[in-house]
């Protein structure tokens, strides 16, 4: 039988690096929302159960208005996120139904998630306890110092970017979040909260499709991907 799974989708940011009047995720790309791009790969999906939808103070009704716009039925809760992403990561997992064995923590701005990501994160957290989506990365990396000068090349095959589906075992992931609480740490990702915790997670390889949405080129990019989608 398959695993009870729920998508926490990510809605709660400002996106101060895209630097328009209204937060990115409610910005309309071929006449929709980014959010409403993304939440309908999780309404339509047959692997995932519900979705719990963090949102800001200020656009919460805004997300309220989106579902009973789009009539999405796998709303469970639109709740309040905090002030960094872990903080809205961890309001969600405090809000997980009785029923949830699998949490895919996902970002409302990266709307090319698909099926075959969705699916193959839930089988790698099966597996592991843990699964991210990545691709390889194309260019080289380096570590630089504050006055930018480059400190260290690490090899490029051993160099991963990641994005999201994250998806865990709900067990893991709850208790990672809670020790992360009370040691103060911080992560850019959910898998940085598990490594923290001493788990490994499985990295699955995604597409270069997976953007997200953070800064105006992107929208371009979404753009022609979205009329890809649709042509
Ligand atoms: N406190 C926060 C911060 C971010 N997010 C969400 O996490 C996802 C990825 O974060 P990012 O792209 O960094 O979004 P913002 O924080 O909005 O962008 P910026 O850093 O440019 O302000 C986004 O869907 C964003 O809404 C969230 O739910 N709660
Ligand atoms: C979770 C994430 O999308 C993986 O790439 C990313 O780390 C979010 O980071 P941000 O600091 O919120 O942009």
């Amino acid at each position: 039988m398959r695993p009870y799974c729920t998508a926490v989708i990510m809605a709660a940011g400002k996106g101060k690096r895209m630097g328009t009047d209204i937060s990115k995720q409610f910005l309309p790309v071929c006449g929709k929302e980014i959010l409403a791009w993304t939440v309908e790969k999780f309404e339509a999906s047959p692997s995932v159960d519900e979705i719990i939808l963090m949102a800001g103070k200020e656009g919460r009704e805004e997300v309220q208005e989106l579902c009973d716009r789009y009539g999405w039925k796998k709303i469970r809760q639109v709740a309040l996120g905090g002030k960094e992403r872990q903080d809205s990561v961890a309001n969600g997992l405090e809000l997980l139904s009785a029923q949830t064995e699998v949490v895919l923590i996902h970002d409302g701005v990266r709307p090319f998630v698909t099926e075959e990501m969705i699916r193959e994160s839930i089988e790698g957290a099966l597996s592991y306890g843990g699964c991210v989506i990545g691709v390889p990365a194309k260019d080289t990396i380096k570590v630089c110092d504050k006055n930018q000068m480059a400190v260290e090349t690490p090899e490029r095959s051993t160099l991963w970017q990641i994005q999201t589906p994250q998806t865990f075992q709900r067990e893991l992931i709850c208790r990672a979040y809670e020790k992360a609480k009370a040691d103060g740490f911080l992560g850019t990702d959910d898998a940085s909260v598990a490594e923290h915790m001493g788990r490994q997670v499985y990295v699955a390889k995604g597409d270069y499709r997976n953007i997200k949405i953070t800064t105006k080129e992107d929208l371009v990019i979404a753009e022609a991907f979205i009329r890809e989608e649709k042509a």
